[in-house]
């Protein structure tokens, strides 16, 4: 499993999201952009839901970095948030599985350390990532035993909303990277320009993950038109 990781090393993995109620929402539009993105040069894709990540393994030979999304009642934690959607997703073969590894309760009640050691025991085959909002966060789940860490929940969580991987010089990052001795460290979120990405490269990180910047029209053309109407 260790070769899915160099496969992706210094690459590009483009994430195909596009959730209910957004204008792409259909999987089979998800396994074209896929497509576009295995043709642009992407080592990977990242993809929510079993059925796009069924249509998107049909058409693309790469790695997938596996998520389910789902809320639970009014619980914060929507990342792979349970065993239930753990099992779903390693029926699907991805190669990968993310979940959210913040330090906040689980929606079934359990902590991360817990929900880690299960998922481990029960799919050791599998390459885990570890969806994180801190530097602490990042720091744990490194000591866990997680094979990727990512700061993709920065910025999304209550500590940290709306900061983006860039602000303050790539503080967070850069910590993260200094800090996460095994783990292979992932950008992933708001990286929303090819310099973004190539700085990102350069600080060393193991690969990046871009996905609104390419696989979401509505905020590509929002970008554009702020831009147009700015004073
Ligand atoms: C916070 C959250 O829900 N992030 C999700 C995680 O899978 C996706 O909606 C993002 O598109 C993905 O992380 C890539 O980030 P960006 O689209 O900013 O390049």
């Amino acid at each position: 499993m260790y070769q899915v990781l160099e496969q992706c090393k210094k690459g590009l993995i483009v994430s195909c999201q596009a959730l209910e109620g957004e204008p792409l929402h259909s999987s089979f539009i998800m396994g074209r952009m896929a497509i576009a993105a295995k043709e642009g040069g992407a080592v990977g894709i990242r993809a929510n839901s079993v059925s796009d990540i069924i249509e998107i393994k049909k058409q693309v030979s790469l790695p997938v970095i596996g998520i389910i999304k789902k809320v639970y009642g009014d619980q914060p934690v929507f990342i792979t948030p349970t065993m239930q959607e753990i099992d779903a997703l390693a029926k699907t073969g991805v190669e990968i599985i993310a979940t959210d590894a913040t330090n906040r309760i689980r929606p079934d009640g359990s902590d991360l350390q817990s929900f880690y050691q299960e998922v481990r025991r029960r799919y050791p085959h599998i390459l885990l990532m570890a969806d994180v909002s801190t530097v602490d966060e990042a720091i744990f789940a490194d000591e866990l035993g997680f094979d990727i860490v990512a700061p993709t929940l920065y910025g999304y969580t209550e500590e940290t909303e709306g900061l983006k991987i860039d602000d303050h010089g790539y503080a967070v990052i850069k910590q993260i990277i200094k800090e996460v001795k095994n783990a292979k460290v992932i950008a992933e979120g708001n990286v929303l320009t090819p310099e973004i990405a190539r700085s990102l490269l350069d600080m060393n990180v193991h690969a990046v993950v871009v996905g609104g910047a390419i696989t979401r029209p509505q905020l590509i053309t929002k970008r554009f038109v702020d831009a147009l109407q700015k004073q």
